[in-house]
């Protein structure tokens, strides 16, 4: 190889990083993320209507690919098939500028987390389990990730660990109104 094609090859890597840059830049989307109850779908949509962003709930690209309710794979197929679905559904997404509102139970998914993480930031919906609790009402009918003989107490203190790993920010949500948490996002990030 001469020195004008070794060269010519350098700045052709060159070129293609600046693509490759431009194209991670485009990706950059926002992420929420935390239990079933925290806000992440009925936050999400304000957050992005205030940031002028696109709004995605894994939850219904969920139902939509599966044809069935989160409640009914859960019911019918079992915790692990639905969050394989989850998983696949999750790692799958291919959105821009968008607002991700996430199902509680993603977090448990390390192939998912790494595809979200690459996409954009993560923000952790933080909110005590007694708000939580009186959030979600009867948990049997929320569809729950729940292992057999856990309470959702269990489910908690599980994944507020991870949640806090996984996240870039976390914002705490309890005892505020749901555009408070919004415009303090919108600040943050
Ligand atoms: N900051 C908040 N204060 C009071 N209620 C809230 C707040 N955020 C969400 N909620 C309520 O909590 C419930 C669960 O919200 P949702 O957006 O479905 O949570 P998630 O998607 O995280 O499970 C809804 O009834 C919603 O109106
Ligand atoms: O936390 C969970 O185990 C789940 C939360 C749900 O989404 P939300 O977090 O939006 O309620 C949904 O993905 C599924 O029912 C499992
Ligand atoms: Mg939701």
């Amino acid at each position: 190889m001469t020195r004008g094609e070794r060269s010519g090859s350098r700045n052709m890597e060159g070129a293609e990083a600046m693509i490759v840059e431009k194209g991670a830049k485009k990706k950059r989307n926002i992420v929420l993320v935390g239990m079933s109850g925290a806000g992440k779908s009925t936050l999400g949509v304000l957050l992005a209507k205030a940031l002028g962003m696109d709004f995605v709930d894994t939850d219904l690209v969920i139902q939509q690919q599966e044809g069935r309710l989160l409640q009914a794979i859960i019911d019918q197929d079992g915790i692990e098939a639905f969050m394989a679905v989850e998983e696949s559904v999750v790692s799958a997404l291919q959105v821009n500028d968008c607002i991700i509102a996430t199902g509680g139970s993603v977090i448990y998914s390390e192939k998912a987390m790494h595809a979200l993480r690459q996409g954009g930031q993560i923000v952790y919906l933080h909110v005590s389990y007694e708000e939580i609790m009186r959030r979600l009402g009867n948990v049997a009918t929320r569809g729950i990730v729940m292992k057999n003989g856990h309470t959702l107490q269990d489910v908690y203190e599980e994944r507020v660990p991870l949640y806090r790993q996984y996240s870039d920010v976390t914002i705490d949500c309890a005892k505020k109104e749901i555009e408070q948490c919004v415009r303090e996002i919108v600040e943050l990030l």
